[in-house]
């Protein structure tokens, strides 16, 4: 049996611990048994900043936690039913959220509008009402009205802090940085690139000049690459053929940003990465929600960075971004009200 002074030096360190905010990181996942979800859920049980791992979805969540529990990293990790939302919720600190339909050939990501914007709204109000100061990172299409939806859903609830709100724009950068690298001979390392505006074809304006390797295409090899960047997607949806759109990729890209967050929250400093904020960039001109470079603190959005200096043709491609992404958020902020 333990002595008292020893029990009691036991329960004054792990309220040490408990109390620690870089030691307790609980992560929810909603729609974690779908085909981004599960991966998703796989590499945070892999990240050693996530301490909690809490899977939902409304099928199938509670067999993925019991499998990835298995696997020998310290986090542990709970599954929840459909009608257990408000538990999966309960004390998390970051909130990820794949949950909805993708898309088919022929489709775009408006179209999934009329499904998943009432998912994510019904989501929304449980995380308002359960973990009201939760940061949320929206992957669920599409991006450029879910987000507008999630905001305007806390807003109405009395508890919108736009630091604490991301639409997950990572798998653009990915593929830039993956595209660029592949016709530059170079390693993706070395080749990251910045994606502004949203996430859908022509609202997804890559910065290549800001990028020694994407400075240097030009003409129609620079014409290709920014069309693979913008329709990068449909280049999946395509090759699976009805079977959905990017999951493995998407994974890797969500579990990137999670993991940029966690260090911001952590408190690493200078943890820059695009991500679709309320922003003031383009406020003026209505649109309150833009992706660009966007620096990750202890309270989520740290800093807003201007867009930089950028060439003719991406002027362009902002010009064409612009009217689309208003459009785009007005119809998610009028679905709520
Ligand atoms: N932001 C981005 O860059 C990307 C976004 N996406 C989007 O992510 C979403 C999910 O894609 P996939 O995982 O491939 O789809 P999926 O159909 O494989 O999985 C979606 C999961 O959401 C679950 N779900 C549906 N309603 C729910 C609710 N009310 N609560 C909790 N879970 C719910 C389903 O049961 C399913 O398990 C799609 O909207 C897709 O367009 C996909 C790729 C990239
Ligand atoms: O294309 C889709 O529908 C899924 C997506 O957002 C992407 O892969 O970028």
């Amino acid at each position: 049996m333990l002595s008292r002074s020893v029990a009691r030096t036991l329960s004054s360190q792990s309220r040490l611990f408990s109390s620690s905010a870089t030691r307790q990181t609980k992560v929810a996942v909603l729609g974690a048994g779908g085909g981004i979800g599960q991966p998703l859920s796989l590499l945070l049980k892999s990240d050693p900043l996530v301490t909690s791992l809490s899977l939902y979805d409304i099928r199938g969540a509670p067999g993925v936690a019991a499998d990835v529990s298995h696997i020998d990293t310290a986090s542990e990790v709970n599954g929840y039913a459909a009608d257990q939302l408000d538990q999966a919720l309960d004390g998390v600190k970051v909130v990820v959220i794949p949950a909805g339909v993708p898309r088919k050939p022929g489709m775009t990501r408006d179209d999934l509008f009329n499904t998943n914007a009432s998912i994510v709204r019904d989501l929304a109000t449980a995380v308002a009402r359960v973990a009201p100061t939760a940061h949320i990172l929206v992957i669920s299409n599409p991006v450029n009205s879910t987000v507008p939806i999630v905001a305007s859903t806390l807003d109405k609830a009395g508890v919108f802090d736009p630091a604490h709100l991301f639409g997950v724009t990572t798998l653009d950068v990915v593929r830039a940085a993956r595209f660029l690298a592949g016709i530059s001979n170079a390693n993706p390392r070395d080749t990251p690139v910045t994606v502004i505006g949203g996430h859908s074809g022509a609202t997804i304006v890559p910065l290549l000049s800001q990028s020694s390797y994407g400075k240097a295409v030009t003409g129609e090899a620079y014409e290709k690459i920014v069309h693979r960047i913008q329709f990068g997607g449909d280049e999946v949806v395509k090759a699976k053929d009805g079977a959905g759109s990017a999951t493995l990729s998407m994974a890797y890209a969500g579990a990137k940003f999670t993991n940029a967050l966690l260090r911001g929250l952590n408190g690493q400093k200078g943890v820059i990465t695009p991500t679709f904020v309320k922003s003031p960039l383009f406020a003026a001109q209505g649109i309150d929600f833009f992706s660009s470079n966007v620096e990750l603190g202890v309270n989520g959005v740290e800093k807003i960075h201007p867009i930089g200096p950028i060439s003719a043709e991406e002027q362009k491609l902002l010009d064409a971004c612009l009217p689309e992404l208003k459009k785009n958020i007005e119809k998610g902020k009028a679905f709520v009200a």
